[in-house]
Order: structure tokens, then C-alpha cells, then sequence
């Protein structure tokens, strides 16, 4: 693995039965920055994420963090040594308090001991502006509040590669923007972040680098502003033909 990488995945394919959802993708992310993943609905991205954070197994392939094989290692095993992730369809339980969500996902996803716990989740708190929610039933929280206990609660085990699947689909303008910028600020106190989003202009506002997946093969790679040019992802993608 080369200096500077935190993941890499080599060749790495998935199927369902007779449908091919992934076909020898192989990428690199390096240590602090935001890849944004982009594609068309079916192409194979939320499964990509569900082999790195070990919610799926691959077929063939290799996933290296950290420099370290993550093949065959548990979901548990890889939050603890770093991966964190968000869904796509927020999983908070929803009959605890938006607290008692991080105490859970700071105890048994990041193994930090009770005596820590507290401290650490009030700070997750302040920093995802959910403090004054602390208390409140998950359940009850709205859109905004529940993105933002999805973030808090993926960074109360203390990810060093962030994953994030979908965030900012359905806010409004202002709101897609105070999203935007709380993942700015965890990315500035040295998450590195994956960022799978249809929400274009939210995307570009942080991603540093772009990949691009089609029908489960990568189409384009590269910088936000040459990757949007791309005369294929603009067909693929956007519906552009020329
Ligand atoms: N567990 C599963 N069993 C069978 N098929 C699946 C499973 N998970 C995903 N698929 C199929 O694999 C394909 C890729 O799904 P995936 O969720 O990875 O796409 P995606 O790029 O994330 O799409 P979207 O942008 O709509 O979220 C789809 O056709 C989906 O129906």
C-alpha cells in the first residue's frame, strides 16, 4: 500500500445470484481527504460500502485500511479499528434518547469504558449542535436532527475513515448547508471521508477527489471539476449526451 492511503480495494467484485453488482473495482483513499462516490441509482455504490464496512462479503478482491487485510475481519472488528459508517435509512433506536444513542454506539462500537463514555458523547454532541436534543427520544427528532444523530452517533466510535451513504437527500437549501459544513469540520479535525451523495452541489462543496461507478465498474476518477466534464458521466449520470 502506498504512504499516504488509509484504504484501498483491489479488484473487488460482488454478485447477487446471476446479478452482477460489482465487477473489478479497484480504488485508493488517502489519509484526510473526501472522495465523493457518484452514480445512478442500482450501480453498485451502497453495496461498495457494505464490503468495506463488512455488512457484505466480497466474492474476489482485496480491502486493505490502514495497511492492515480487512477480508473476512467482523462488521464490530472494523468499526473498532477505525470504519465508521452512516445508512442510508438512518438507524437510530428510535425508543432511547438522541444521548443514549451515542453512549451505545461510543460503548460497544468504539469500546471506550463508561467512565469515558460521558465526556466523549456530550462533546459529539456540541460538535453535531445536538446538545439541546440530548434528552429527547430519537424517534421525535426532525429530518436535519436525525442526518445529524446518524453522523454523531458513526463518529461516537471514533472513526478514522468516515462513510458516509446518502446524508443530505431531502433538506432544504439552508439545511443541506449546515450538513455541509458539519462535514467540512469533521473532515478538518483529520476524518478522512467517503461520501456517496445525489445531492451534487453538496457534494462538491467538500469532496476533494471524485470516483464515479456505472452498472458496478468504475467510469471516471479524477478531481470535481474534470470528473463533472467527463463526457461519459455526464451521459451515464446526468442524462447529457456530447
Ligand atoms: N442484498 C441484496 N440482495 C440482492 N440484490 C441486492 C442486494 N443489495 C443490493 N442489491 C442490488 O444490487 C444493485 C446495486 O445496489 P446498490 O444499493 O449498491 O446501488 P446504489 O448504487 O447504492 O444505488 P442507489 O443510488 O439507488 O442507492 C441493485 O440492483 C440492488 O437492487
Amino acid at each position: 500500500m502506498a504512504n499516504g492511503v488509509i484504504l484501498e480495494g483491489r479488484g473487488l467484485s460482488k454478485a447477487f445470484g446471476a446479478l452482477r453488482v460489482l465487477h473489478d473495482v479497484s480504488f485508493e483513499v488517502r489519509t484526510g481527504e473526501v472522495l465523493g462516490i457518484l452514480g445512478p441509482n442500482g450501480a453498485g455504490k451502497t453495496t461498495l460500502f457494505n464490503l468495506v464496512s463488512g455488512d457484505l462479503r466480497v466474492d474476489s478482491g482485496e480491502l486493505a485500511f490502514a495497511g492492515q487485510p480487512l477480508v473476512g475481519q467482523p462488521p464490530y472488528r472494523r468499526c473498532r479499528i477505525g470504519i465508521g459508517r452512516t445508512y442510508q435509512i438512518p438507524r437510530p433506536y428510535v425508543g432511547m434518547t438522541t444521548f443514549e444513542n451515542l453512549l451505545v454506539a461510543a460503548s460497544f462500537g468504539g469500546g471506550r469504558s463508561e467512565a469515558e463514555c460521558y465526556a466523549w458523547c456530550a462533546q459529539i454532541l456540541r460538535d453535531c449542535e445536538l446538545s439541546d436534543k440530548a434528552n429527547r427520544s430519537a424517534g421525535t427528532l426532525t429530518l436535519l436532527d436525525r442526518k445529524r444523530l446518524e453522523l454523531a452517533r458513526a463518529l461516537a466510535s471514533g472513526p478514522k475513515l468516515l462513510l458516509l451513504d446518502e446524508i443530505a437527500g431531502g433538506l432544504t437549501d439552508e439545511e443541506g448547508r449546515e450538513l455541509v459544513s458539519l462535514i467540512r469540520r469533521i473532515r478538518d479535525r483529520g476524518v478522512t471521508i467517503v461520501w456517496i451523495e445525489h445531492v451534487l452541489h453538496a457534494l462538491l462543496a467538500v469532496a476533494d477527489r471524485m470516483m464515479v461507478l456505472n452498472f458496478g465498474e468504475k467510469i471516471a476518477e479524477g478531481v470535481p471539476e474534470d470528473v463533472i466534464k467527463d463526457p461519459e458521466v455526464r451521459r451515464v449520470y446526468m442524462g447529457v449526451e456530447g
